[in-house]
């Protein structure tokens, strides 16, 4: 176990072994919704302790890939009934670190093992095709081969099933692994990584640093022996660790932000568009990079669409996300606090109507969190900068259209593609809305959020590098295919 129970401090995961950073630094991960008691201290580590994991994970990727599919499988099969064991632990100290409820943190925490036990299954799966040789005496094939080591970079958002959709399959197709967390939530990241410990992986296959994104996550991108890099987070620095790649011929796979919108189309259930918007919007605080932030509704529906949005985002409980009552945590860390708070401001100051919420909360309890009202603007143009940017906090662009093809142009008019949804019962217009909208995941009746495991995940445009996560998509990022040509 990594824990010391009197300091509560975290250490990392190098070769099988849990090891104290040579810096002999930690870092204090605090909890959002009351930063009074600190949820415990990770190391704050240094080169030398990247350098130990790398050349960890190198020593042990010749014997990793020369294990069958299914014994790697296997492994996954195990960490996945070992995590199903811990998970109310782990989605507790992911609740406490960032701040997402804890019904949210427990629905993640399940999608995490569905994740494993998903990919597990994929060891046993096909891995190449037969292609006909125009030499009638050869035989073609392609099969997969693993990058080597891979480096994980993880956000705080997610903090179970993004690290999980990254290093499972990244493992079950062969290459090992050096993760590095999010600083926020490196206590919930440490504890997936016991469950692997548990699960009997062999030394080196799996290897976690924690530390600052500018030294460990920045020394990955750069590291010779670091085949592929993996990452989720801001676009600033996902384009930083592209160029990086790029730069050295590593392979790469960003996801990155969204400014994901939702059509109210004339003839939308109102009912139902409205409770999805708020669950897209507000859910997790607004700090999904599939979060509902631009919300377009049609001119003819627009007063009781706004009436009944107002009316239902009253009813939001805002507190602890501990309580049972709570709906809507805290802001999972000060910078991201007053990055929220800068963007409302900004709001009232380029024109846009405040209609609802827009103030911090601190009395009482709320003084030890990270609190922000759910907040509603009215009369967004789409040129504003709430209706352009990330602000990955509860905060909703409402923007009010003359007819569907002005929707859809307004929802391209971004520099994101990561989701968007319509609200429609015309089967044309959902049609026209999956032809047109310029983004990687589309939903139809649904609110922009959610993400199913086995189907591919990922953006156009900024949103990513163009690549895709989850489901079988992954394969295409954690293995290189290679062409055999047999000649008889
Ligand atoms: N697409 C998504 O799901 C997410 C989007 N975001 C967007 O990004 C904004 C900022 O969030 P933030 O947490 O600062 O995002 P970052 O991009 O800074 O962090 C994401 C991960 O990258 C690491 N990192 C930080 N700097 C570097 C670097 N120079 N090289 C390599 N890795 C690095 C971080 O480590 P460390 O934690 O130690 O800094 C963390 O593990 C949010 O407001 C939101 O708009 C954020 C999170 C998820
Ligand atoms: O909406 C989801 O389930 C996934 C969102 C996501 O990947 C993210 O916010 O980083």
């Amino acid at each position: 176990m990594s824990m010391n129970v009197t300091t509560n401090v975290y250490r990392n995961f190098i070769n099988g072994e849990w090891q104290e950073s040579k810096s002999a630094e930690q870092i204090t991960v605090i909890n959002p919704a009351d930063t009074s008691t600190p949820v415990g201290r990770i190391q704050s580590s240094t080169a030398a302790d990247l350098e130990a994991a790398v050349e960890a994970a190198d020593a042990a990727r010749k014997e990793w890939r020369s294990l069958s599919g299914a014994a790697r499988g296997d492994f996954l099969y195990r960490a996945a009934a070992i995590l199903e064991e811990r998970a109310e632990e782990i989605a507790e100290t992911a609740t406490k670190e960032m701040g997402k409820t804890l019904p949210e943190a427990r629905g993640e925490t399940q999608r995490g093992i569905a994740i494993l036990k998903f990919y597990a299954g994929e060891g046993m799966r096909k891995t190449g095709d037969v292609i006909p040789s125009t030499d009638a005496s050869a035989f073609m094939y392609t099969t997969r081969v693993p990058l080597g080591v891979v480096g994980v970079i993880a956000p705080w958002n997610f903090p179970v099933a993004i690290p999980i959709w990254k290093m499972a399959p990244a493992l079950v197709y062969g290459n090992t692994v050096v993760f590095k967390p999010a600083s926020e939530t490196a206590i919930t990241a440490i504890k997936i990584i016991e469950c692997f410990e548990a699960a009997g992986f062999p030394k080196g296959v799996i290897n976690l640093v924690t530390g600052a994104g500018s030294v460990i996550g920045k020394g990955l991108a750069e590291h010779p022996k670091v085949q592929g890099i993996t990452f989720t987070g801001s676009n600033n620095v996902g384009k930083g660790i592209g160029l990086t790649a790029l730069e050295r011929g590593a392979k790469y796979q960003l996801e990155m932000g969204g400014k994901n919108p939702v059509i109210i189309a004339a003839d939308a259930d109102i009912e139902q568009a409205v409770d999805a918007t708020i669950s897209g919007a507000f859910r997790s605080t607004g700090q999904k990079c599939t979060a509902t932030s631009r919300v377009i509704v049609e001119a003819s529906i627009y007063d009781a669409f706004r009436e009944k949005l107002i009316e239902k985002t009253k009813d939001i409980t805002i507190g602890n996300s501990l309580e049972q009552e709570v709906w809507l945590g805290p802001i999972a860390s000060e910078a991201q606090l007053q990055n929220c708070l800068h963007y409302i401001q900004t709001g009232i100051e380029e024109g846009a109507k405040l209609i609802l919420g827009g103030e911090q909360l601190t009395d009482g309890d709320y003084e030890k969190g990270f609190y922000v009202q759910p907040t509603i603007f009215e009369d967004v143009t789409t040129d504003m900068v709430i209706a352009q940017e990330e602000i990955f906090g509860p905060v909703i662009a409402l923007i009010k259209v003359d007819s569907e093809e002005q929707a859809i142009d307004v929802a391209n008019d971004v520099k994101f593609g990561l989701s968007a949804s319509i609200f429609t019962k015309n089967i044309g217009r959902f049609l026209q809305f999956a032809e047109e909208m310029e983004a990687g995941l589309i939903r139809v009746n649904a609110e922009s959020a959610g993400v199913e495991l086995q189907a591919p995940f990922g953006g156009m445009k900024q949103s990513s590098s163009h690549s895709r996560e989850q489901g079988e998509a992954a394969k295409e990022f954690f293995t290189s295919i290679k062409t055999v040509f047999v000649k008889g």
